[in-house]
């Protein structure tokens, strides 16, 4: 069997780093280029700490796509970048598995068509952590038997979006599972702002961002008299690495973008 060239976008970043790892270390995946703004020319191995790769870091990838011909591409950029480089992947043929949060949906819906139009799949992956993918699933199969909830999503300070993609994508898995019901009380008032956290379909979400903290999330759900706490913790980013490697496989698979690691799990 081939083994899937992958380019990643973000490679020197938190979570590019540990993709970049996890490749070298998967027989039946080859590491074919590497993006981020800085190091250029060097190798992605060396600035690591994993040993010379072979792989030079360039800042464009345009480049990265037409030297390295790669099958998949990961991005692991910021919400500024995400949407540009899934364009010219898309363009180029080269199949997109996506952990950049912040794209929204009318841009997801955009780059679906892309997908169709050029006949390839691709993979948005708000969360790749298994373990998190089945806490929103859950999430959403409580909601139906207990409608009042609240999501709060801890966070790293270096994080650039609030809520998380993490916390959205709960949200709208639960919205699908309960009728829309305004929480709380009816009169209730914020004397500081903010407060009672960001309004969705009647529920609320929290964000809390603290140096110490990786990815973490609680679903809580409350009925007379009793009290659900679901809840995922992120240690360390190698948690998100099983997720990466599933998507690569099933992207290779599916024509159209999908959103959410859970559709291409047997759950
Ligand atoms: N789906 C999931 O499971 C997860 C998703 N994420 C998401 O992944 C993204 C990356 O997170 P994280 O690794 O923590 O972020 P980092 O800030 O650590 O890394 C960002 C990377 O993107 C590169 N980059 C930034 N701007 C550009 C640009 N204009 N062109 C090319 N490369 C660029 C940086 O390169 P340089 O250093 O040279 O600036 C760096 O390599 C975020 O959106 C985060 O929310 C994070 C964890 C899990
Ligand atoms: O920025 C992060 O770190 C993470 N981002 C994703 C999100 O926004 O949900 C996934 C995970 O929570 C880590």
């Amino acid at each position: 069997m081939n083994p899937i060239h992958i380019v990643v976008a973000g490679a020197t970043g938190r979570m590019g780093r540990e993709a970049v790892r996890m490749i070298a270390g998967e027989n039946h995946f080859k590491l074919t280029g590497a993006v981020a703004r800085t190091h250029t020319g060097e190798d992605i191995g060396e600035v690591i700490g994993v040993g010379g790769l072979g792989i030079p870091l360039t800042d464009s990838l345009e480049e990265a796509l037409e030297q390295g011909q790669p099958d998949v591409l990961i991005d692991l950029t910021t919400p500024s970048q995400v949407k540009r480089h899934m364009e010219l992947a898309i363009a180029a043929g080269v199949r997109p598995v996506v952990g950049t949060t912040g794209l929204t949906e009318a841009e997801m819906r955009e780059l679906d068509e892309r997908c169709r139009e050029r006949g390839i799949g691709g993979i948005i992956a708000p969360n790749f952590a298994i373990g998190a993918v089945l806490m929103m699933v859950f999430a959403a199969k409580a909601a139906k038997y207990l409608p009042d909830v609240e999501i709060i999503e801890m966070h790293h300070d270096q994080k650039l979006d609030a809520p998380s993609g993490t916390a959205l994508k709960t949200a709208e898995l639960i919205s699908k599972e309960r009728d829309e019901k305004k929480q709380g009380h009816p009169k209730e008032e914020e004397t500081l702002e903010g407060a009672r956290g960001g309004y969705r379909d009647g529920f609320r979400i929290h964000s809390v961002r603290l140096p110490g903290l990786v990815a973490h999330q609680e679903v809580l759900f409350g009925g007379p008299g009793q009290l659900l706490t679901l809840r995922h913790d992120s240690m360390n980013r190698e948690s998100f690495m099983p997720g990466v490697k599933l998507a690569v496989e099933e992207v290779m698979k599916q024509t159209g973008l999908i959103y959410g690691l859970e559709k291409v799990m047997d759950l």
